[in-house]
């Protein structure tokens, strides 16, 4: 899929791995809706993106994805300056797990707003034209980071919403294609909270563990996550895709089958 003249919507857009995505979308042609609730960012970011690809090319939207009118009210915004949206990323994240219940609330809850939300202005059947949309997990939704136990459900909780989605969108012919991005540790703020006690709470006792993982599997650059993530946007044979990107490169997820073809079994009425 080119991504000449389509409309993307990043949340999280206004550093670390939201920013790479941006930049890889708008060297593909693509225009950007950057969304953020750190305002000084969003607004230096916008700054620098309209001296390399012009100021029509993004737009930055203050918004707190925790926020049900905050997000719709940037789903509207986005279509009012571009007049369409074809690709959602939903990327804003935190590790906390002394303030676990704001993590949920962003790294999952936040993740099915802004599904529904895309799914909403997307779907061929509310007179969408289809798209795509791509949930940033973690490798740590594949399995567990010991000092993150939080954090860790979450990814996990985005890997199986955004899977039974993808299969949903399938069924219903909604047009979209819903994918999951699972990134190893990658070179941004976040990884700063492997040493923070603030931030690991009670399991600080644990953080030689995780930085013991981390020199083991190495810190990505964020340009290798951004080309997985293209690859999930552009390819249009991926739906309920998970992409796992590691030092080792990148790779497709593949999990046990329980029940075989439940969908499209003649006893499954729909
Ligand atoms: N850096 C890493 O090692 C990895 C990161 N990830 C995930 O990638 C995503 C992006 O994280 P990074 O870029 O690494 O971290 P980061 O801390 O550099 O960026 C996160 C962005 O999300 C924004 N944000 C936080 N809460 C928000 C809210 N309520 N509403 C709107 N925006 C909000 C922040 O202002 C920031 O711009 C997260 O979901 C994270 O869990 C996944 C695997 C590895
Ligand atoms: C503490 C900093 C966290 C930074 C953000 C992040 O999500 C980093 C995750 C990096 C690694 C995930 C850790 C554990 C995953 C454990 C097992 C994965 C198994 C995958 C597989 O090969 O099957």
């Amino acid at each position: 899929m080119s991504l000449k003249g389509k409309v993307a919507l990043v949340t999280g857009a206004a550093q670390g791995l939201g920013k790479g995505f941006t930049r890889i979308l708008l060297t593909h042609g693509a225009k950007v809706s950057l969304l953020d609730v750190n305002e000084a960012a969003g607004a230096e970011l916008k700054r620098s993106l309209d001296g390399d690809f012009g100021a029509d090319s993004t737009v930055f939207l203050p918004c707190d994805v925790t926020s049900d009118a905050q997000l719709k009210d940037a789903f509207r915004r986005t279509l009012e300056t571009f007049g369409r949206i074809d690709i959602v990323c939903n990327n804003a994240g935190i590790l906390d797990e002394n303030a676990w219940e704001r993590t949920v609330s962003i790294n999952l809850c936040a993740v099915v707003r802004g599904t529904y939300l895309a799914l909403q202005h997307m779907k061929k059947e509310s007179g969408g034209q289809g798209g795509v949309i791509v949930n940033v997990a973690s490798v740590a939704g594949l399995g567990p980071l010991l000092s993150t136990p939080v954090y860790t459900a979450t990814k996990h909780g985005v890997v199986g919403f955004s899977r039974a989605i993808a299969e949903v969108s399938k069924v219903c012919d909604y047009g979209v294609r819903v994918n999951v991005l699972c990134p190893s540790f990658t070179n941004t703020a976040i990884l700063s909270n492997i040493e923070d006690d603030r931030t690991t709470g009670q399991f600080a006792r644990l953080k030689d563990i995780s930085k013991k993982m981390l020199q083991d599997a190495g810190v990505l650059d964020v340009s290798e996550v951004a080309e997985g993530f293209l690859q999930l946007v552009t390819d249009e044979g991926k739906n309920g895709s998970v992409l796992m990107v590691t030092k080792a490169g990148t790779a497709y997820v593949t999990f046990p089958q329980v029940v075989k073809d439940l969908v499209a079994s003649p006893s499954v009425v729909l």
